[in-house]
């Protein structure tokens, strides 16, 4: 999601309210409440019998009262499974039958009458009227026969057989909600349709016909309904969604006369919940009766009172209705009196004061129904990872039905039955709480990047599926959430957000979205950079994506070209040359001078084409050499790690090997590595190099070779179209290396990135959003550095070895690294000279499977098979160990020019040597590129660029 990280629709929570999340969710973790909480609350909530609710309470306890519900199926069975048999909510969730208060007023005896089994009740309509497959093998089913049954027509009753047909998800018309709808084109830029994957479902497509560049606004939506998180309701207007101190920040430098007052949000009067003028005349008004009802009963005054449990779900869900009960009423008094009633009318204001009108219209008028046709109520994969935490879900159901003030909404959010398709849609109280948890997002404060609220989106967000490598970001201005794209998106691509954070390793990026938003990632990176690259095929969309159009910002009109005197540009940074992209356009000619230095180049349009095609095919060659000699083709599917760009071979002290040494893991830029790639690789990559940059690559390269770094010549023109095709060039490696997890080497990649960022983009840019897309992958690399071992091999040393690395610490060093050593010790198992024991590097891992596999052959064996390489078997080779790490990434430290990335990079090194530290890094990192993405995009809200 962000250019580095994202918010993201929720998916369980089970010890939190909804199972919301955000980018920011790192940041504002509910502490889980321990297990005598859960039963404090449920005693004092449920006024029932202690044990019995208990016991029923807890899936995935066997007990003799629910063990005969589960033994036909599965002993895990999720407890709205369970009611496939029980036939009545009332019966699964207990406490909610059990609540005196729905008994209250008239018609809320519907949920005793589900306790005491009357078949006529609302509860205990739940399943009654249609036997229906549990939903688990509904779900089962709709994965077995395809995808195509998304877009079949509703639901059909098969009377016969006595089931009920899979319920569809149909796509929603292109271009038919106002988000969709481009002011700029007048026409639609996206559509949702069917992804081709089993696992993804649906997903939002670009519609437009041109590429749509970085920076591009596809869409800014408002929400259908949104809350405050509880946590945040005291300091965030419900309304707006602004942060009480952050205004009064502001007041306080505005104008010291700002009074206590006015810094305060506005409380209601009546319930003492929410907040704020606005927000009471849409939503609160309504809201408060049913609180202040509920307050009637001393459960329910409690939760209000005393927070005893967390109202963000049911308040949320409650909004839900509200809305569509808002507009139903107001409806049904426009026909009998031919005007709006009072109520809408106050609305309406709200709406005319600010709001957007239309959209907020069109949201009256299609919310519901889009809510019911097009939202899902989840995959069977996250059904059956994520069963709602029962006791949670009692007590939201609890909240809403004590908050709602009428007799037949409370009975249809029970039921769910007001018509068959409504049962298969979700629309009772569990579908929508599953429709909620679903596709909720978490709205985010882009200054302190904490979550504050809750808000569902139902025109496009929520048919934007996760990428770890996404082409889009979005962006909250309070509840209203914006949609950019950070690069290039082709006619009919898939949009695509991060739900998480980018920066984490594959197989970390999966167990998060497994555990968070329960699916197995589907997205290319996952595919095709797998967590262990030495088992997995790598196919030609690899070679697509690293190798595809990188993020290309628009060029900055103030930028144009920089001055292509190389002294000029040593002195202090690069030297913009004004608006010569434009004039290239006209006058095909352009005479450059520069102010600094007064060097003038001469470009013509056909000069920069040249320059840019014969970039390109030096990239191009590159990477077919670093492929051992041939593009990749769609057909080959090789097992070998073939892509060999992290093993360019520069002798050591500038020696060049010879016989046996050759052998011998060389050094690149000071790191030793394990292969050397062949001499027209190498020789290819300086030239690609030299042509684009018009220098050697002597940043990458000077530790081996003592190089200072010389102008080759005056034509390397055009700085700004080669930076996008060094960056390409670049990002081939860093991209590489990283998905082999050579960790220095892509560190070298990924410092070099920076510093062509950096010299290409000047000032407030929104492509600084992508430039701190890889400031935090760059930071991630380095804790992943000081984390874990780098595939990188190196020769065992001796004894010798050890006392010459000791002597080159100095003693602040050697304190640091037995810190750190300590700590590595502790927390991954390491042996006392610092070496990885148990699971070992993963070039270990596939020696030892590979040893194992074919019996007798000996680690070093197949090691010299996977090299080709003879090797006297007393030179056996190990991973390095994390001093060398280490010591190689301080060496680097001179290269790293960003201030923020060495700052960083001292977070993680850190004295006490700390992994915490880790996530210190990603979440400043994150805070950083929000920063950065919202700088650009705050000054032009038209989108238009
Ligand atoms: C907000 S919804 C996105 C729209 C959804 N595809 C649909 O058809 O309604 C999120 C759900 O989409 C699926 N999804 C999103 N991104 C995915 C990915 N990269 N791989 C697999 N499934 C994904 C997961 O089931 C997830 O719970």
């Amino acid at each position: 999601m962000d250019s580095t990280g994202a918010a993201a629709p929720s998916t369980a929570q089970p010890t939190t309210t909804l199972r919301a999340s955000n980018r920011a969710q790192r940041n504002y973790r509910v502490k889980p409440r321990d297990h005598d909480d859960i039963e404090q609350s449920e005693h004092d909530l449920m006024d029932t019998d202690k044990n019995e609710t208990d016991q029923r309470l807890r899936p995935s306890t066997e007990t003799s009262s629910n063990s005969a519900l589960t033994s036909s199926t599965n002993s895990t069975l999720h407890p709205y499974h369970q009611s496939q048999e029980a036939q009545s909510l009332g019966e699964v969730y207990p406490g909610l039958a059990r609540l005196s208060f729905l008994d209250q007023d008239e018609g809320s005896g519907a949920a005793e009458d589900s306790a005491r089994g009357d078949p006529s009740s609302s509860a205990s309509l739940l399943g009654t009227k249609k036997p229906r497959r549990p939903l688990q093998q509904r779900h089962q089913q709709q994965s077995t026969e395809g995808e195509q049954q998304r877009d079949a027509v509703p639901m059909e009753v098969d009377n016969s057989t006595s089931t009920v047909k899979e319920a569809m998800w149909p796509n929603p018309p292109p271009g038919s909600s106002p988000s969709a709808f481009s002011s700029e084109t007048g026409s639609s830029l996206v559509e949702v349709k069917e992804t081709g994957s089993q696992t993804k479902g649906r997903g939002l497509f670009s519609a437009a016909k041109e590429v749509l560049q970085p920076g591009k606004l596809v869409f800014k939506e408002l929400g259908y309904c949104q809350v405050v998180h509880d946590s945040s309701l005291s300091q965030v207007c419900s309304a707006c969604f602004k942060d009480a101190r952050e205004e009064s920040d502001k007041n306080d430098n505005a104008s010291s006369s700002a009074t206590d007052s006015q810094r305060r949000l506005v409380r209601c009067a009546g319930c003492k919940v929410t907040c704020q003028t606005n927000d009471w005349k849409l939503h609160h008004r309504l809201e408060c009766q049913g609180i202040q009802k509920s307050m009637a009963n001393p459960v329910m005054k409690e939760v209000w009172t005393k927070h005893t449990t967390d109202t963000t779900s049911a308040r949320a869900l409650c909004r839900m209705m509200r809305r569509r009960e808002r507009v139903r009423l107001s409806a049904a008094y426009k026909a009998e009196h031919k005007k709006l009633d009072a109520a809408q009318k106050q609305v309406n204001e709200v709406y005319f004061s600010g709001l957007d009108q239309k959209e907020e219209e069109w949201l009256d008028e299609n919310g519901g129904d889009w809510i019911d046709r097009f939202l899902s109520t989840g995959t069977a994969e996250a059904s059956n990872d994520a069963p709602e935490d029962s006791s949670q879900f009692a007590k939201t159901m609890a909240i809403v039905m004590s908050c709602v003030t009428l007799k037949e909404d409370r009975q249809s959010f029970l039921s769910g039955h007001e018509s068959e398709r409504d049962a298969s849609a979700g629309v009772g109280g569990l579908g929508l709480y599953r429709k909620l948890a679903s596709y909720a997002f978490s709205i985010t404060n882009m200054q302190t990047t904490t979550a504050v609220g809750v808000a569902l989106y139902i025109q496009c967000m929520p048919f934007m599926n996760h990428s770890c490598i996404p082409n889009c970001i979005y962006i909250f201005k309070g509840s209203r959430v914006e949609c950019r794209v950070i690069r290039d998106i082709q006619p009919g691509e898939e949009m695509t957000i991060s739900y998480i954070d980018q920066i984490g390793m594959t197989k970390e990026r999966q167990r998060q979205l497994k555990s968070q938003y329960h699916f197995t990632c589907d997205c290319p990176l996952c595919r095709y950079f797998p967590a262990n690259p030495l088992t997995q095929p790598e196919e030609d969309a690899l070679r697509n994506i690293v190798s595809g159009p990188l993020p290309e910002p628009l060029l900055d009109p103030k930028q144009g070209f920089v001055c292509l005197n190389t002294t000029c540009l040593a002195a202090d940074g690069p030297r913009p040359i004004l608006a010569v992209e434009s004039q290239l356009n006209i006058y095909n000619k352009v005479e450059l001078k520069c102010k600094e230095c007064g060097h003038i180049s001469e470009l013509t349009q056909e000069l920069v084409q040249e320059n840019e095609e014969s970039a390109q095919r030096l990239i191009t060659g590159f990477v077919r050499e670093m492929n051992g000699g041939s593009l990749p083709s769609h057909k080959s599917k090789s097992n070998s790690r073939n892509f060999e760009l992290a093993k360019a071979t520069i002798p050591e002290s500038n020696e060049q090997n010879t016989g046996d040494d050759a052998v011998k893991p060389t050094v690149v830029g000071g790191l030793r590595t394990v292969q050397a790639p062949s001499e027209r690789a190498m020789q290819n990559y300086e030239d690609a190099y030299k042509v684009l940059t018009g220098v050697l690559p002597t940043a990458t390269w000077s530790a081996a070779t003592g190089n200072t770094p010389s102008v080759l010549n005056d034509d390397a023109v055009c700085r700004s179209q080669q930076h996008r095709l060094v960056r390409q060039l670049v990002q081939v490696g860093f991209d590489e290396a990283v998905s082999h997890k050579n960790w220095i080497f892509a560190l070298h990649r990924s410092i070099e990135l920076e510093r062509i960022l950096n010299a290409t983009y000047i000032g407030h840019h929104p492509s600084k959003a992508i430039q701190s897309y890889y400031t935090c992958k760059i930071s991630n690399l380095l804790a992943n550095l000081l984390l874990e071992e780098s595939t990188v091999d190196v020769e065992e040393s001796g004894k010798e070895d050890e006392d010459k690395e000791q002597d080159m610490l100095d003693s602040d060093d050697e304190r640091e690294l037995k810190a750190w050593r300590d700590a590595m010790r502790q927390s991954k198992g390491h042996d006392a000279v610092g070496t990885k024991v148990g699971n070992g590097s993963m070039q270990e891992r596939f020696l030892k499977k590979k040893q194992k596999d074919q019996g007798d052959t000996s680690a070093e064996q197949v090691r010299r098979e996977k090299k080709g390489l003879e090797q006297a078997p007393e030179k056996r080779m190990q991973p390095e160990s994390s001093q060398k790490v280490m010591r190689d990434v301080k060496a680097l430290l001179p290269s790293i020019e960003d201030p923020r990335i060495l700052q960083q990079f001292r977070v993680i090194w850190g004295k006490d040597g700390k992994l915490v530290s880790r996530y210190r890094i990603q979440a400043d990192s994150l805070k950083q590129a929000l920063h950065y993405a919202e700088l650009p995009f705050a000054k032009n809200s038209t989108g238009t660029r």
